[in-house]
């Protein structure tokens, strides 16, 4: 497990990073999401070693991560670093040897990550001749090239099509080994809600919620989606035990204060024909907000 605790940065009197702990478990994909300038990028520097945390420490496994340990991690940064005027597979070849492959092995390792990314045919093309989608392809395989014992991926899905992020996303789930902590910072909530499974949320520099996504939507009190045949919901308000969040015609979401479901169900159905009661899940930009806002 790889582990950041409170940590803190600053640049003269300014605080990016304040006491920020949080734990990223082997075998999840855990989700970092923070509105610009949440300090994010900081967070990630500082896990992989590039930059030095004003006070605080990154952990693996409860002890202090080694710099030769943090070698061996995959980093994807946001300022993508590769060398535009060297050919894809020789570049991918070049970082391989620097983690001690043989050329015919990391040649071999880079075949294999750039067909599963489908731009295998590209592998003899200067890099800035690739369109920029097919750039952070190539970037990607440099993450993953030395089989990392754990991932740090900036942006890694930004500007891509819906078919480069789920090849990524593929690419991931198969060549990423159950024991390897994954953590990736992205602004498209749909894409983290769909991929994480575990979520950290950061705000001016602290973590203002973390935790299984499932832990972190349930809400105290449940959430259903009511449907009536016909006319205004807007009488469920009467209704005992039940607080009504939203009301748009027939149709309402309410919060059952520890009352129970069958029970509220009945208590519906006496006054009227009801067509649907289904337990609602909040959505993750509705959670983003609710914390970040608070
Ligand atoms: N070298 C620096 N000197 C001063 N301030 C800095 C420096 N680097 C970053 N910052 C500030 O630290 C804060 C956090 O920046 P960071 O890049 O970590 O945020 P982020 O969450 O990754 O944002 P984004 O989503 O826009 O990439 C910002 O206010 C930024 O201006």
């Amino acid at each position: 497990m790889l582990s950041v605790r409170q940590l803190t940065r600053r640049y003269g009197d300014i605080t990016v990073l304040d006491d920020v702990s949080f734990d990223v478990r082997a075998g999840r994909i855990t989700g970092f999401v923070g509105a610009n300038g949440a300090g994010k990028t900081t967070t990630m520097r500082i896990m992989v070693g590039v930059l030095a945390p004003t006070a605080g420490e990154v952990l693996w496994d409860g002890e202090q991560a080694t710099t030769e340990l943090r070698r061996r991690f995959g980093y994807m940064p946001e300022e993508r670093g590769l060398y535009p005027r060297m050919k894809v597979l020789d570049q991918l070849v070049y970082f391989a040897r620097l983690h001690g492959y043989s050329p015919a092995a990391g040649e071999e390792r880079a075949m294999h990550l750039l067909s599963h990314l489908g731009i295998d045919g590209r592998s003899g093309d200067l890099l800035d001749t690739l369109s920029l989608g097919n750039q952070q392809r190539v970037q990607i395989a440099t993450a993953l090239i030395h089989e990392p014992v754990a991932l740090i991926l900036d942006e890694p899905f930004s500007g891509l099509d819906p078919i480069a992020v789920e090849s990524m996303v593929e690419l991931l789930r198969v060549e990423v080994a159950p024991t390897v902590p994954l953590l990736f910072s992205s602004h498209q909530l749909e894409l983290v809600e769909r991929l994480c499974d575990d979520l950290i949320i950061l705000s001016d520099g602290a973590v203002v919620a973390s935790g299984s996504k499932d832990e972190l939507r349930s809400t105290e009190s449940e959430r259903y989606r009511v449907v009536l045949e016909s006319g205004d919901a807007a009488w469920l308000r009467d209704v005992a035990g039940v607080r009504v969040l939203d009301v748009d015609g027939p149709s309402a979401l309410i919060e059952l204060d520890g009352s129970v479901p069958a029970d509220v169900l009945q208590a519906l159905v006496a006054r009227e024909k009801v067509i649907e009661f289904a337990r609602s899940v909040q959505p993750l930009s509705e959670l983003f907000s609710e914390v970040v806002a608070a």
